[in-house]
């Protein structure tokens, strides 16, 4: 579905991101995981020509993205990313802005628009929302607004950067079955996470990165023996099956902690 080869991108002259080759394929679940600086985001990014592809090509459904156009692009590749700017303007019209890429300037919403955003904002459960302003929500309500405007455009693949990002526990598992529904769907899901154990137990598919490159691609399974996840992160990770037969990964510290922590830590325990 979506095909990066030899890509190297970046927001200057040098490249962040280097030589990478990934398939995303339809109907499943990719994970990149990594170290903060590791180039996630850049990935993304690079997709949707939001920063500089400096070698390399895109392809969507076998086509070289240059030669589909943005507008055609977006409208088969919805992109959430990790920050926003909140404007002040009602979260009905927010949404709205994911049917952009089917509009033509100057824009006038027809009715498959606004039943596109009703639906999208039905689905994260935001339709009581519809008339407020986007600055005046909390850091959750903001990131699902977003997301409902990501869902507006029905793409065929979606890419979501940290999506979880701001919301309670009950609203990140919503947010998997979310994922998982898209997958059924026969949709394409390329995600960015930092929860390990979340990665390991909703994803296909899991790429590794470090450095600007990939240094490891697999199953949550793969991944988990392949040692990379020790490797990358320093730290250990271990799995266990519990008694439904449900694989669990769990991941500890393996370093020892900076002198200044413990003597933060030595320094507490002594307080009052
Ligand atoms: N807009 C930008 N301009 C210049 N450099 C940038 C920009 N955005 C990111 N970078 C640099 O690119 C590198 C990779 O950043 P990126 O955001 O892709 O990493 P990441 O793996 O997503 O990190 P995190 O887990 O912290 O979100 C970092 O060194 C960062 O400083």
């Amino acid at each position: 579905m979506l095909r990066l080869e030899n890509v190297s991108a970046g927001y200057g002259k040098v490249p962040v991101i280097s030589n990478i080759n990934a398939e995303f394929e339809k109907g499943r679940i990719t994970t990149i995981i990594g170290p903060n600086g590791s180039g996630k985001s850049t990935l993304l990014k690079a997709i949707v020509s939001l920063c500089e592809v400096q070698q390399g090509t895109v392809y969507l459904k076998g086509e070289n993205r240059e030669k589909i156009g943005d507008r055609k692009f977006a409208q088969q590749v919805s992109y959430l990313p990790q920050s926003h700017t909140a404007g002040a303007i009602t979260v009905g019209r927010m949404v709205l802005h994911g049917r952009f890429p089917y509009l033509s300037y100057p824009r006038h919403y027809g009715k498959e628009d606004y039943e596109c955003c009703r639906r999208a904002m039905e689905r994260i459960g935001i339709l009581s929302l519809r008339d407020k302003k986007v600055d005046e929500l909390s850091g959750g309500q903001r990131q699902k607004v977003y997301l409902a405007m990501a869902l507006s455009g029905e793409t065929d693949v979606f890419l979501f950067d940290e999506p979880t990002t701001y919301l309670d526990i009950r609203y990140q598992l919503e947010l998997l079955h979310l994922m998982e529904q898209l997958k059924e769907q026969g949709k394409t899901v390329v995600t960015v996470l930092h929860d390990l154990d979340t990665a390991m137990r909703v994803s296909d598919s899991i790429l590794v990165m470090q450095n600007g490159k990939i240094v490891e691609k697999g199953t949550a399974q793969e991944i988990q023996s392949s040692g990379i996840i020790e490797k990358v992160f320093q730290i250990t990770a271990q799995s266990f099956v519990d008694h439904e037969g449900k694989k669990h990964f769990y991941f500890e510290q393996k370093t020892s902690l900076p002198p200044s922590f413990n003597i933060i830590q030595k320094g507490s325990e002594n307080d009052g």
